[in-house]
């Protein structure tokens, strides 16, 4: 490609420079944090020491005395205003400021706001918080011991720390095919509890005007709209008295879906002072207790013939949720989409149940990049197909090949109820053999290992469900998951559309420009994407879960097109033909035919609007408007294949090469997706070797900076080799699948596998994650490897 056609911008699909990146790469993106309004007040949030504490009384005379502390609030403050509790996307209640007790370290107990950030931070100094320490339940599978204290004791009637016990698949059937399997593995496994930790921390701009009566916020959310019916449920206020802006997002990875007490902290503390109220929080309070994802305590069993047939998986867990069920998930889906653990395979049963605890940790379990528990359910099955090959002595690439769906059972129904919408999985397994050199690999390790050196291939084949709803099945808090989109074309032929998703860094600027344009042949350059501002744009629930393309995207290619059959009708009126005598060519409508006798979009907007005598019961102008509700959910799948060398002196791992072949069906904007992959991929390395949220046997949280909780870097990650193939969803308007989160959910695996593979001649059959230095190096040496820094 020349460097004009990389640079050209495509009437629609293809390669393009986002259109955001303008502002992104000059410093002028606004973030929350760059929104300073007159008269600004800053907050700041006092948070417990202890992890399990009673608090038997606050002492706030000395930090209201402050000069510059304009209002104190604490729990009880909140409880007058019937606000010390909030709902939680699960459907539990969170304390906004503690009352009665502290239930994880780093948990808000007062809000102090000052003229300036530093005095409020000085103040919360000056609180006297006397506290009852209580014995903290760190580790999940003492949660549920009888003499574990109760955590939740705010809750009517609770004597334990049990929130839920979910199942799906067919229990007898799976039991029946496993009694009669030649062969059965078992391995427990740990995702350990990590955290999105995105660059942009969390806050909010709260103003409450007291005039109008109206509430603005500019939030760090993912999911503007919903933020709004929150607030307008809580607060009692009507949704058109509440004005959500979630403006330039710094990452969210889904650390942004929830509502935090700071937000609602900044909203009170603006009604109190009359004046608005920031709270930005800083790298330690959002690692310590602004969300977590993972925390999956999983058994596998995986049943086969001795010749390689997968028959059956059997999976229990124990899921840590924290000290308050906040997990973002859809209502009905307490273990999120962790129903797909069957992943790729065509196995004959499948059975998994999952017992959700409360632990004295911050709540959460966001889907950090992750369509809601997939990325545990792709790990599991995916590290357990690598046991098992271990126990047949199977190549693994052959095992997987043996065993995955083929093109003809599509659209497939899985045994736990899943319909897999479309899919060629040996076309890509095989790309990425093809890709990786595959045999030359295994030579070269076997040469390796006759010199005693580590080398390992790791492999791994994921299928991920993104884009929720259908709403039928799917809904947050009793919101269904559908999405509105509108589309309004100017006199000029220049377009707005409105969308009720918010990017943040994924390029919906550019990406839902293509989307129109591909429809209409109007250039992206001229059409403007509205989103993040609930005074302008459409209700819809947000962007996680991989759901903008499918949901949000599928809305405007359906606007785009309900656009083009009114344009249809003013074209035959201005042609003087009948609109079945016309044809469509990108940009403009011709008479069967006759092509030269046509009319193109930008001279159709301008007839829209003019003085042209439309048809009965045609309006003007051009616009259109619709609400998505997806049928179904989109089945992305990739297969990669990860190098490594191991270091057996140090236990260092080096990612040599990373092939990763990804099939979203139908590329809106290459370059993008790529950049979306190289992103997620790097978060598996990071999650496979480095990454975990320790506590210790107090519960006191040991990862509260980026010296203890590390990013990957360039320096970690290889030169990523990338491939594709494309297979269209049938139920998309454009044929397109969510990709966001693919590689983070296929990663974790394929480098697992591929340093357990290294370690192989050492004896070693799992090794859980982070694969650190110290855990690899410990094998090595012939102990058994364990996380050192996760309790276990
Ligand atoms: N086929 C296709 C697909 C896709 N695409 C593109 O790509 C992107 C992405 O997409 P999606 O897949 O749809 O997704 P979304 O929804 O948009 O987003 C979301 C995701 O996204 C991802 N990625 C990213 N990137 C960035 N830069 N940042 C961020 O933050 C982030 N995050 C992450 C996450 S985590 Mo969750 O929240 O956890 O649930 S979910 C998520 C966009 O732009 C689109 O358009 C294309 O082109 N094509
Ligand atoms: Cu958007």
């Amino acid at each position: 490609m020349t460097a004009v056609e990389e640079h050209a911008t495509p009437m629609g699909h293809g390669r393009m420079h986002r259109k955001e990146d303008a502002r992104f790469i000059r410093g002028r993106g606004t973030y929350v944090d760059d929104v300073v309004l007159p008269g600004m007040l800053h907050g700041a949030v006092l948070r417990s020491p202890h992890a399990h504490a009673r608090i038997t009384g606050i002492d706030v005379s000395a930090a209201k005395a402050h000069p510059k502390v304009r209002a104190v609030i604490t729990g009880q403050d909140l409880a007058g205003l019937d606000l010390a509790w909030m709902p939680t996307l699960s459907g539990d209640v969170q304390a906004v400021l503690a009352t009665d007790k502290v239930r994880f370290q780093g948990q808000e107990v007062a809000f102090v706001v000052a003229e300036d950030r530093y005095s409020a931070r000085d103040a919360l100094e000056l609180i006297d918080v006397d506290y009852e320490p209580l014995p903290p339940v760190v580790d999940a599978r003492r949660a549920l011991e009888p003499d574990a204290p109760v955590i939740r004791d705010d809750l009517e009637g609770r004597t334990d720390n049990h929130i839920f016990d979910w199942d799906t698949g067919d229990k007898a059937a799976t039991d029946d095919v496993f009694a009669r399997a030649d062969v059965v593995s078992t391995q427990d496994m740990l995702y350990p509890r990590v955290h999105p930790a995105p660059l942009e921390t969390c806050g909010a701009v709260a103003d409450m005007d007291k005039v109008t009566g109206k509430l603005t916020v500019w939030t760090t959310t993912q999911a503007p709209h919903a933020h709004r019916t929150l607030y307008a449920l809580v607060a009692g206020l009507p949704e058109h008295k509440i004005r959500i802006i979630s403006p330039d997002i710094g990452g969210g990875f889904g650390n942004k879906v929830g509502i935090y007490s700071g937000y609602v902290c900044a909203v009170v503390g603006s009604t109190l002072t009359g004046k608005p109220v920031k709270w930005m929080e800083d790298r330690s309070e959002n690692l310590m207790s602004t969300s977590f994802a993972r925390d999956y305590h999983m058994r596998g069993e995986i049943a086969a013939t001795s010749g390689g047939k997968i028959l059956g998986l059997r999976v229990t867990v124990l899921a840590d949720h924290g000290a308050f069920n906040g997990t973002a998930q859809p209502t009905k889906f307490p273990a999120g989409f962790f129903g797909v653990f069957t992943g790729s395979y065509d196995i004959e049963a499948a059975y998994c149940s999952v017992t959700g605890v409360y632990t004295n940790k911050a709540p959460g379990g966001v889907a950090y990049a992750c369509s809601f528990r997939i990325t545990e359910a792709v790990y599991l099955v995916e590290r357990l197909v690598d046991v098992l090959a271990y126990d047949l002595g199977m190549d693994p690439a052959e095992l997987r090949m043996r065993n995955l769906l083929l093109p003809e059972q599509f659209p497939y129904r899985s045994k736990t109820g899943w319909e897999y919408d479309s899919g060629d999985y040996p076309a890509t397994l095989r790309t990425a053999l093809e890709m990786a050199h595959y045999d030359e690999l295994r030579a070269e390790q076997a040469a390796k290992r006759e010199r005693g050196e580590l080398m390992g291939i790791g492999l791994a084949f994921f299928t991920e469900a993104v884009g929720a709803g259908p709403r039928k099945h799917m809904d947050i808090l009793g919101l269904g998951m559908a999405d509105g989109a509108e589309l309004r074309v100017h006199p000029t032929g220049k377009a707005v559309l409105r969308l009720s998703c918010q990017s943040q860094g994924q390029g919906h600027e550019t990406t839902f420009a293509q989307i129109v344009a591909e429809e209409l042949g109007i250039s992206p350059e001229d059409i403007d994407v509205v989103h993040g501002d609930t005074d302008q744009t459409p209700f819809g629930l947000g962007t996680y879960g991989s759901r903008s393309t499918p949901v949000s995207g599928a809305a405007a290619a359906v606007v785009a097109r309900r656009v083009r059959e009114r344009a249809k009708i003013v074209a035959s009126a201005m042609l003087e033909v009948s609109p079945h005598d016309l044809e469509w060519e990108k940009g403009r409508w011709f008479v069967r035919g006759d092509r030269e006798a046509g009319r193109t979009i930008q001279e159709i907007a301008l007839a829209a609007h003019g003085d042209l005598e439309l048809p009965e019961g045609i309006e003007g102008h051009l616009d259109a408007t619709c609400v998505y509700n997806p049928p179904n959910l989109t089945y992305p799948f990739g297969a990669y294949v990860c190098v490594v060398d191991v270091d057996a002196d140090t236990g260092q791992v080096k990612v040599r090469r990373f092939v990763a072949v990804d099939d979203c069906g139908v590329r809106i904007n290459p370059m993008i997706v790529e950049g979306q992959v190289h992103g997620g991929l790097a978060d598996g390395v990071g999650m496979a070797l480095m990454q975990v949220m320790p506590f210790d046997e107090d519960g006191n949280h040991l990862g509260g900076s980026f010296m203890d909780y590390l990013l990957p870097t360039s320096m970690e990650c290889p030169s990523w080799e990338l491939g594709q193939t494309v297979t269209p969803s049938p139920h998309h308007p454009i044929g397109a699948k969510g990709v966001g989160e693919s590689a983070t959910v296929g990663s974790p695996a394929a480098v697992v596998n591929a340093v357990v593979d290294a370690l192989r001649p050492l004896g070693v059959r799992h090794a859980d994650m982070p694969l650190t230095p110290a855990a690899v190096w410990r094998a090595a040496q012939g102990s058994p490897i364990r996380t050192d820094l996760a309790i276990t």
